[in-house]
């Protein structure tokens, strides 16, 4: 297949058109860039790729429906809100890595992204796309998952869908290092104050949240809020997600690591360690979802220990996942990653 991708010169882009480059069912990776307007070398629109011949060429809808079977966009939010239209109109296949379709009305998109919305009708004709649980099987628009709300949700799946916690219970306070960010330097995620620091940000606002919600209300109705708080943390890649709730009566460890294991022991990117307790270094380079959880039988509590690589599960290894099942390709096509180990 021949596959469009928009965004090479941003984080996630550059991670993506690696793994498109290396997938086995991709022939051609189609760069397009919003910045030129006739055909450039990669190696001069996004020098960290010095060695690649391939050439980038001006972002063109008419151009990619044209020569692509499919649409990346890895792009800032706010772009593909105004760029869907023509894709949709069509029914052409776009794997979405911003948060700008994964909301399903424009004043809940406004309200969190402060950012003008793509029309109610858009945002419901996109197909949210949890790889391990939605499926994107007959989708056309993919919006892939937030990586906050990608460890968060694939933590809290098994406890939600067989109803074991108190859902007004949870808490989650989950960290990221700064490749989440982007590569658009701020004062937050400039060195001297990265380094050597914890930074919470986005108290009780972090665009996420809604996104959480909304799958979770999919798992059970009882669901309406969320405490949700995020860190900064001084390290390159890495989400960790630290979630806490009260668990239902009668339910004790055994029932608890019973669902985890019922829910994850055949998903391929999914490892569910039990009470050993998963940390970011050993999911970095990889599309996995490490899990594990600790019990505390006096406060009736569980806290469950979510870690992904924000740039791989937490985007785009996920799309890759997501381009696997919209195709029918293997399940794990292009994504036999290894974790860097130190
Ligand atoms: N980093 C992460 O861990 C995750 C990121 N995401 C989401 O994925 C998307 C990309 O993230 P990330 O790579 O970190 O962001 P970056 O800021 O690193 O890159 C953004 C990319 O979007 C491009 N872009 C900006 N404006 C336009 C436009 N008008 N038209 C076309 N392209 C445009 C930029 O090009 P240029 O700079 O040349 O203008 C750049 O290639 C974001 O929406 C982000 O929220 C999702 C999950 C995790
Ligand atoms: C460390 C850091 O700043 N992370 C970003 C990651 C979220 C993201 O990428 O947001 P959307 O995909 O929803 O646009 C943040 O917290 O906003």
């Amino acid at each position: 297949m021949q596959a469009a991708l928009v965004g090479v010169t941003g984080y996630a882009g550059m991670i993506l058109y690696q793994l498109l480059k290396n997938h086995p069912n991709v022939e051609q990776v189609h760069i397009y860039d919003h910045k030129i307007s006739k055909n450039a070398p990669l190696s001069e629109v996004a020098p960290i790729f010095k060695n690649d011949s391939s050439v980038v060429a001006p972002y063109d809808p008419t151009t990619i429906m044209g020569a692509d079977d499919v649409v990346f966009f890895a792009t800032s939010s706010g772009v593909t809100s105004q760029l869907s239209a023509p894709y949709l109109e069509k029914h052409f296949p776009v794997i979405d890595l911003s948060g700008d379709m994964r909301l399903k009305t424009e004043q809940a998109y406004e309200k969190w992204y402060h950012k003008h919305s793509a029309p109610t009708a858009a945002l419901q004709a996109a197909t949210y796309g949890l790889a391990e649980f939605d499926s994107v099987k007959d989708a056309t628009y993919v919006a892939n998952p937030g990586c906050y709300a990608t460890a968060t949700l694939l933590g809290l799946a098994p406890l939600v869908q067989k109803h074991l916690i108190n859902v007004k219970s949870i808490i989650v306070d989950a960290k990221s290092g700064t490749s989440g960010a982007g590569k658009k330097l701020s004062a937050s995620t400039h060195f001297t104050e990265a380094n050597d620091n914890l930074q919470i940000y986005k108290p009780n606002h972090h665009q996420h949240i809604p996104e959480i919600v909304q799958e979770l209300q999919k798992w059970d109705s009882n669901v309406t809020t969320l405490q949700f708080m995020t860190t900064l943390i001084p390290v390159t890649r890495g989400i960790m997600s630290t979630i806490y709730a009260q668990v239902n009566p009668g339910v004790d460890e055994q029932t608890l690591l019973a669902a985890f294991h019922d829910t994850y022991d055949d998903q391929p990117f999914i490892n569910f360690t039990g009470t050993d307790l998963p940390t970011i270094k050993q999911v970095v380079g990889t599309n996995n979802c490490d899990i594990g959880i600790a019990y505390n039988p006096e406060t009736r509590f569980v806290m469950v220990d979510s870690v992904i690589d924000n740039m791989l599960k937490g985007a785009a290894g996920q799309a890759v996942q997501n381009l696997n099942a919209l195709f029918g390709f293997s399940k794990t096509a292009g994504l036999n990653l290894q974790p860097a180990l130190i």
